[in-house]
């Protein structure tokens, strides 16, 4: 089947824009040559959004290509060490199965830390070989972000025998280097990780660049680093995580749109998100030229990005904001992934101490951002028990072991701006336990006893609850990216008037057990420090 397409074309080679027709056979680009002619618009190659976790927008693959492709998205390279942190390769397959449904092309990374860390509980483990068995398969192309470095630097045997399957397999390794510098920097890359998204700082991206990293840069719900690296320039730009809410105001078309705000320039952005990911990960995508597939999208302009046409394998898949294609198959639920919560009780949820008074670590979250930092605050003790500030915007956090080893880690937080009730969810990068922040322990337990019943999202008022019910291993719905995002609008509206002035209060949340960014985190096994990499005490006198 031989189609034609004309339009001016964006050569990602040269940078030129010029008129052109491109021939297709089945799927292919087979000639491409430069015409005369008055076209509207510029046809652009498919956005690739190069590092992204599906799960965090709350939809399994097949609901989140609905989502993205009318915004021009065609591939995606995802990490799906979410739920396989939850479920193992279980997960991973269900993950590869469910893309299978639809148009856009999902290439995964074999998650390299399942657990992220030995200084927290998963559902699974995903050793070495495991890694080299999933790094055999078409559908997974480069090793998943090295997010625990301090194993590489110190060249933990597990660690390097995974680097090496990758090298084996001449698949590339992602990294994740938040704040990573000087001799350590050096040891990791010289490892041979290839990428890093974790950079926050102007400088910290300009040293990964110069000793050859390629710099991933990242604006999406969870972090927005765009603006400060933008001066710096990088080589993608990814979404790493992306809300329903944010998904429903574009993906990589709006990613592209604050680019050009933050002044790169048109071409380079456009290479970001189209050829450099393609060369990089050796995808038969990202550039309209021969041989490469079909995967085009036309738009007005290279400022607006407005998304006309989305082809797809030479298919017009989308056309002005609506999907035209049809989600093949049945919606599965993996069986597993179910909570199993031992040994909760409230007097698990509270940190004794004598006196009337102790001084505290307190985890510290701010807007827009995955970092935390270490404050210490000075904390009243009733019956031996320490309590939370509200008042202060001190509250309490806890995150529970869901796979049913009882174990408990409990903490206190500041940034939330809740001033009565709970907040508890079933993701909890990356070993998705269940995490809860409240103003006192019974509402941290009513929103548990709630939660454990069907996973997901839930916030609970002194009068009411709302609950978002995510029943796929508790992180994900088959429902449609405007259901979920209203949902999701709902719930983040419920957690305003609880007094929050966070936009994304449960993705927040969701990053306090992340225990390999910087700087004090939650365990289910207690308080973490990620740089000295080691249990601390909440009371500090
Ligand atoms: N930035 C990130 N790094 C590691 N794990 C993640 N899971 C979701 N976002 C992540
Ligand atoms: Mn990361």
């Amino acid at each position: 089947m031989i189609k034609l397409l004309k339009g001016n074309i964006l050569n990602v080679f040269t940078g030129d824009i010029y008129p052109a027709e491109i021939i297709i056979e089945d799927g292919i680009i087979k000639i491409v040559r430069k015409i005369k002619g008055d076209f509207d618009g510029i046809l652009l190659p498919g956005f690739i959004d190069s590092h992204t976790h599906i799960e965090s927008s709350l939809m399994t693959p097949s609901s989140f290509a609905e989502a993205t492709i009318p915004h021009g998205t065609t591939a995606v390279i995802s990490d799906p060490h979410e739920i396989a942190n939850v479920m193992g390769l279980e997960g991973i397959e269900f993950m590869i199965e469910d893309s299978k449904r639809v148009p856009l092309k999902f290439f995964f990374t074999a998650p390299s830390c399942v657990p992220a860390t030995e200084f927290e509980t998963a559902g699974a483990r995903i050793g070495a070989n495991k890694i080299k068995n999933l790094l055999e398969r078409d559908e997974i192309v480069a090793l998943g972000e090295m997010m625990d470095f301090p194993s590489v630097i110190a060249e933990n045997p597990e660690a390097i025998r995974k680097i090496k399957a990758a090298k084996k397999a001449c698949k590339p390794i992602d990294g994740h280097a938040p704040l990573l510098s000087g001799d350590d920097l050096c040891k990791y890359v010289e490892k041979g990780i290839s990428t890093d998204h974790e950079s926050v700082y102007a400088e910290e991206a300009l040293e990964k660049k110069e000793l050859g990293m390629k710099i991933m840069i990242r604006e999406g719900s969870s972090a927005k680093n765009l603006q400060e690296l933008a001066s710096i320039g990088g080589d993608f730009l990814v979404s790493d995580d992306m809300e329903p809410g944010d998904l429903i105001e574009g993906h990589m078309d709006a990613i592209l749109r604050k680019a050009i705000e933050y002044g790169i320039d048109e071409a380079e952005a456009v290479r970001m998100v189209t050829i450099n990911p393609a060369e990089h990960y050796s995808l038969d995508c990202g550039a309209i030229a021969p041989g490469r597939s079909a995967d085009i999208v036309l738009v007005d302009n290279l400022k607006n990005f407005t998304v006309k046409k989305v082809f797809i394998n030479g298919e017009l898949v989308a056309k002005d904001g609506e999907k035209l294609f049809k989600t093949m198959g049945e919606k599965r639920t993996p069986p597993q992934g179910k909570i199993r919560i031992k040994g909760l009780k409230s007097s698990r949820l509270e940190i004794q101490a004598p006196g009337d008074r102790a001084r505290v670590r307190v985890i510290k979250v701010f807007e827009g951002q995955i970092i935390t930092s270490e404050s210490v605050h000075e904390l009243p003790i009733i019956d031996g028990i320490i309590q939370p500030l509200p008042e202060d915007d001190i509250l309490k956090a806890s995150v529970i072991d869901r796979y049913g080893h009882g174990n408990i880690g409990n903490g206190f937080v500041k940034g939330f701006g809740i001033k009565e009730g709970a907040l508890a969810s079933t993701i909890a990068h990356d070993s998705h336990n269940l995490i809860v922040v409240g103003t006192s322990t019974n509402y941290m337990m009513e929103a548990v006893e709630i939660l454990r019943t069907g996973g997901g999202l839930i916030a609970v008022a002194p009068d009411e609850y709302m609950h978002l019910k995510l029943p796929v291993a508790g992180l994900m719905s088959h429902e449609r990216v405007n259901i979920l995002a209203c949902k999701a609008r709902q719930l983040n509206d419920f957690v305003a008037d609880m007094g929050s002035s966070l936009s994304n209060p449960f993705m927040t949340m969701s990053f306090l057990s992340l225990l390999v960014i910087p700087q004090l985190r939650l365990s289910d096994k207690g308080l973490f420090n990620v740089e000295e990499r080691r249990f601390v005490d909440p009371i500090l006198s």
